[in-house]
């Protein structure tokens, strides 16, 4: 299972996590957020990783330009949209960037809201499911209520997302398949600085999974 612990801000984090088991890191790409890095950031970690570990942007209604500019300026190797995009957008995302993985973010308010996802399926490589929250785009630390996902089974593969943490993760996995899951907040000291104990201590849960 695919593993993104999302919200880096350090290059030192980026690397421990790495290490510890992470398959993908996520670096927020969206100014308001209080995880927000320039290009210039994620690169000095970027440069620091293995080749074989994701490096996801995460970007909200973003315009296209910026998107790319991002992706080459920093060597994401995948983009994550995580607000508003249409499908048409996220087609014309992957037309522009070929090589990079596009992963739709679905902020979930209700069942009949799960049915975008068969859309958006078809034009991205991986869609990611979170909680909807009022006021923000994400990072929220809100679970979403996943009995409502135990039929979820997408034509792409899929990640949970919306406050995981080392506590109610295997919780999260015994009623739900994903092909992935993310975290940020649940393994957070304040936004942006990670707590490497916590993200040990979910790569620990995770062996006890069977
Ligand atoms: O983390 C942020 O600040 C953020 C800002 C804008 C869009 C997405 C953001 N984070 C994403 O939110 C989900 C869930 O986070 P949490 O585990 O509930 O804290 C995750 O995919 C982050 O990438």
């Amino acid at each position: 299972m695919r593993v993104k612990i999302c919200g880096i801000t350090q290059p030192q984090q980026a690397k421990a996590i790495a290490s510890l088991g992470a398959t993908a890191l996520g670096f927020i790409c969206v100014p308001t957020s209080p995880r927000y890095v320039t290009a210039t950031q994620i690169r000095a970690a970027v440069t620091q990783l293995p080749d074989d570990i994701d490096k996801i942007g995460v970007f909200a209604n973003a315009p296209i330009e910026e998107i790319s500019q991002i992706v080459n300026d920093s060597g994401l190797t995948g983009v994550q949209l995580h607000g508003d995009e249409t499908p048409k957008f996220c087609h014309q995302v992957r037309q522009k960037i070929p090589n990079v993985e596009i992963l739709k973010a679905l902020r979930i308010r209700s069942f009949d809201h799960l049915e975008q996802a068969s859309i958006y399926a078809q034009y991205v490589d991986t869609l990611l499911l979170d909680a909807y929250h009022p006021q923000q785009l994400g990072g929220t630390g809100q679970t979403l209520d996943w009995a409502m996902l135990e039929k979820f089974h997408p034509s792409s593969p899929w990640f949970l997302a919306g406050g995981l943490t080392p506590e109610n993760i295997l919780a999260a996995l015994n009623q739900v398949s994903p092909d992935g899951i993310d975290l940020s907040s649940g393994v957070e000291i304040q936004p942006g600085d990670k707590d490497l104990h916590k993200v040990a201590l979910l790569f620990e849960r995770l062996k006890t999974k069977v």
